[in-house]
């Protein structure tokens, strides 16, 4: 293969989110979060772990931003948690949540390491839950606040801001399947979580507008999908199965309407909104961030209320997480959007996988063979989509630690660096040497 170059200002990083990585959620007078409250209720998470202490990161901040140093990481993708600003949501100002993110950032800095901020990356303060969270039209005005509490307080030292990650698992984990905090099942519901999230990312845009000076931008989840027929039934499957995930997102946000199959979908669960929320929706944009991890293989089924689910391949290569590893599917993809919304600039905000990692052996060694050649085939399909035109500006490899896996608690190891969660020790693996080499070569070692 020949040598692999990667356009002037391509940012190498990775990232991370604050309730997989924190710990002490309600340390200095935060509030506590619906994961807080999700985590804490018998059964939602396995083995009833919690993000209580997680990576420890809100005490060992430093030394995390020392590694990224170490590991020649040019940026950092990390989440703020609503509760440690705003402990009822809105309204009060907790200061010491706010000097805690402005600490890090200024760290960051200091390290030559650029940060990219996610204001929402799920965490929602329990407070607003009790005042209907996002099943509230009120939620818009809640979150444009608190992003101009963070916009005021560190806009400049932080030049690029995410409103939400991922609606599509938000609502489709959190209010239809249940398996996400808030645990909601209901086709009514969802939708509802779905526009209200869409209408607090433009609201939050707008008040950026107003606030700050440089980029913001929408982080999706997007998986392309392939019918394992020609069957019709298969073909109008993957049809609902691409809307629901892939255009259900960006179609608002960059082009202010809902794809029609939503209305397929879900039904008399779907209301006509109103054109004005719509245009609410859909804010001047400067980049969109992707999140890819596989593809899916599409057929009809009883799914409910999708009528359409993945069919394994028995060929594949999956991860822990029972993810095929396909990168192909992000190099598709990411030329999808470019058809589909133009040019817009894009980053990959999270890529990465879950394998068995072995202990840490003699010496401080973690050999994750899998996990390198993941990285590599999937940073291989980035270049490929840059080749193919594609406006593709970074790459934020999924994780940097070991963290809470939401529900899955600490079953699975995402992180390029292994954390011992008894003793918090940090082991870079082998993927993170062979990362830091990538980088160095700007992609060339690839
Ligand atoms: C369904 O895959 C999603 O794109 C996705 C995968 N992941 C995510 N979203 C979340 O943004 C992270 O918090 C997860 O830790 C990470 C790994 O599961």
């Amino acid at each position: 293969m020949s040598q692999r170059t990667f356009p002037d200002g391509f940012l190498w990083g990775a990232a991370t989110a604050a309730h997989q990585i924190e710990g002490s959620p309600m340390a200095d007078g935060a509030g506590p979060s619906i994961w807080t409250r999700f985590a804490h209720t018998p059964g939602m998470t396995l083995n009833g772990d919690t993000g209580d202490v997680a990576c420890d990161h809100y005490r060992r901040w430093k030394d995390d931003v020392k590694l990224m140093r170490e590991l020649g990481l040019q940026a950092y993708r990390f989440s703020v948690s609503w509760s440690r600003i705003h402990p009822e949501g809105t309204g009060r100002v907790n200061q010491a949540g706010v000097d805690f993110y402005s600490r890090l950032v200024d760290e960051l800095l200091e390290n030559g390491i650029e940060p990219l901020l996610t204001l929402y990356h799920w965490d929602l303060p329990a407070a607003l839950e009790d005042r209907g969270g996002w099943l509230n039209r009120d939620s818009a005005d809640w979150f444009a606040e608190y992003g101009s509490t963070m916009y005021r307080a560190l806009d400049g030292r932080v030049k690029k801001w995410v409103t939400l990650n991922e609606p599509w698992v938000i609502t489709d984990g959190g209010y239809l399947h249940g398996a996400l905090a808030p645990g909601h099942r209901s086709k009514y519901e969802t939708p509802i979580a779905s526009h209200n999230l869409m209408r607090a990312h433009g609201a939050a845009v707008k008040a950026y507008r107003d606030i700050g000076k440089h980029e913001i931008g929408l982080v999706v989840n997007i998986e392309p999908k392939y019918p394992a027929s020609d069957s019709a039934e298969d073909t109008a499957a993957t049809k609902r199965a691409h809307a629901y995930m892939n255009e259900q997102y960006l179609d608002p946000a960059l082009l202010g309407r809902y794809p029609p199959e939503l209305k397929e979908i879900f039904g008399d669960a779907w209301p006509d909104w109103a054109a004005a929320d719509l245009e609410l929706i859909r804010q001047q944009l400067d980049f969109i961030g992707i999140n890819y991890y596989t593809r899916s293989v599409t057929q009809a089924n009883d799914s409910y209320p999708l009528k359409a689910g993945a069919v394994r391949q028995p060929l594949g290569t999956y991860t822990e997480t029972g993810w095929e590893v396909y990168p192909k599917g992000l190099t598709d993809l990411l030329v999808w959007v470019k058809e589909r919304y133009g040019d817009i600039p894009m980053y990959i905000t999270e890529n990465g996988a879950a394998f068995f990692d072995p202990p840490v052996a003699e010496g401080g060694r973690v050999r994750d063979p899998l996990r390198m050649d993941y990285l590599q085939k999937h940073i291989g399909a980035v270049h490929d989509a840059i080749q193919a035109g594609c406006d593709i500006r970074g790459y934020m490899l999924w994780s940097l630690l070991d963290n809470l896996e939401w529900s899955l608690g600490y079953s699975k190891r995402f992180g390029m660096v292994h954390v011992n969660y008894g003793t918090q020790e940090r082991t870079p693996k082998d993927s993170a040497r062979w990362y830091s080499k990538v980088i160095a070569s700007h992609g060339a070692s690839l």
